[in-house]
């Protein structure tokens, strides 16, 4: 039985229009190699105050920086990616069936049921889960849950700290993220991006930012994963040793602006399929987010105060009704 999703099937009408006379585009597979910054967390104990200014620097530049010495080890890595492969090869059948790994409905997603177009497709599959879920996961899979969990608790952990070094820089009190982030209301999303016929066409990941504080992404050797810097893409260049850090949306709302929630996109491989593991650092549903300026009267606000449920909801809407979400532009004051 076939373990791919439909995904040809899907986007075959919007495959097809898209040969009809259109403008030649940009080559996504020629996008440069970015240096991003590299921060040795093991700095933390020795040389604190440089390591806080490094972080400060790559929130505020890049939105996105790659950390060493993390620690979540190599062999944690392996075992969740080796979990990852074994429950994306089951068949397609299994994987859309109800109560599938005792994961409640639309933790199994595929594709971008909604693309209106060629820019909105995702050439992917993923098991998006609240933390909350996975200790309902079906007991029968408890090597895929035991694999999640010792990365969840590690992860959880190493979110919580760059939130707090993150925060200090804001001047935001350091309780926040303990308040606001209790255990279990953060996101873990299993990637899989089987290999794409047209990979000049379809994206494995469209272009997008993350809904969450912080984003916590391992990538595994292929590559693919590219950042907008100043209206340019840029590859990353995969480093198996170290994680991907991004700033998402609700970080940018809480920093008014100072801190930047990127764009990023995965480009599909013809040959290979490919995996990562992102793990969405998020706030209770009812956790207010305002910014921290605001909160200080130090300089106008840019966005309206919103709960975590307002924002979860409009994302939602406004995929539901035109393929992407809109973000943060929406709580504009
Ligand atoms: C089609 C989409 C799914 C997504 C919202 C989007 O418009 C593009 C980004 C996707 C993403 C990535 C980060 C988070 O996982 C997520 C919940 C989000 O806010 O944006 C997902 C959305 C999703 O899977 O519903
Ligand atoms: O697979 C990747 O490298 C990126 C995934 C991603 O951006 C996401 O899951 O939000
Ligand atoms: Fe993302």
């Amino acid at each position: 039985m076939d373990q791919e999703p439909p995904l040809q099937q899907t986007y075959k009408t919007l495959l097809h229009n898209s040969s009809l006379g259109e403008p030649k585009k940009e080559n996504i597979f020629m996008a440069e190699e970015c240096d991003l910054p590299l921060i040795d967390l093991s700095q933390l104990n020795a040389q604190r105050d440089k390591c806080i200014k490094l972080i400060a620097q790559a929130a505020r530049e890049w939105g996105f920086f790659q950390v060493l010495n993390h620690g979540i080890s190599q062999e944690v890595l392996k075992i969740l990616k080796d979990e990852q492969m074994k429950v994306f090869h089951l068949p397609f059948q299994k994987k859309i069936e109800d109560n599938f790994l005792n994961l409640s409905a639309n933790s199994y997603r595929w594709g971008n049921s909604k693309a209106t177009s060629l820019k909105q497709v995702l050439w992917s599959e993923a098991l998006h889960l609240s933390l909350a879920d996975i200790s309902r996961m079906d007991e029968c899979k408890s090597t895929l849950r035991s694999a999640i969990e010792a990365f969840v608790t590690v992860a959880g952990s190493l979110a919580q700290s760059l939130a707090e070094i993150l925060s200090q820089i804001l001047g935001i009190k350091s309780t926040y993220f303990q308040e606001n982030c209790p255990p279990n209301t953060s996101y873990l999303r299993l990637n899989r991006y089987p290999p794409c016929p047209f990979p000049s066409k379809a994206f494995g990941f469209m272009p997008h930012t993350d809904s969450s504080f912080l984003t916590i992404l391992h990538q595994d050797h292929v590559g693919g994963l590219q950042l907008l810097k100043d209206g340019k893409w840029f590859r990353v260049k995969p480093n198996p040793q170290a994680l991907v850090i991004n700033i998402g949306d609700l970080f940018q709302a809480l920093s008014n602006d100072s801190f930047k929630s990127i764009k990023h996109r995965v480009v599909s491989s013809e040959e290979i399929e490919r995996f990562s593991v992102a793990y969405f650092y998020c706030p209770s549903n009812d956790a207010v987010i305002q910014s921290c300026c605001s909160t200080k009267r130090l300089l106008p606000g840019v966005y309206k105060h919103f709960s975590f449920r307002e924002y979860q909801q409009q994302v939602r809407k406004d995929v539901e009704a035109t393929g992407d979400k809109v973000g943060l532009s929406r709580f504009l004051l």
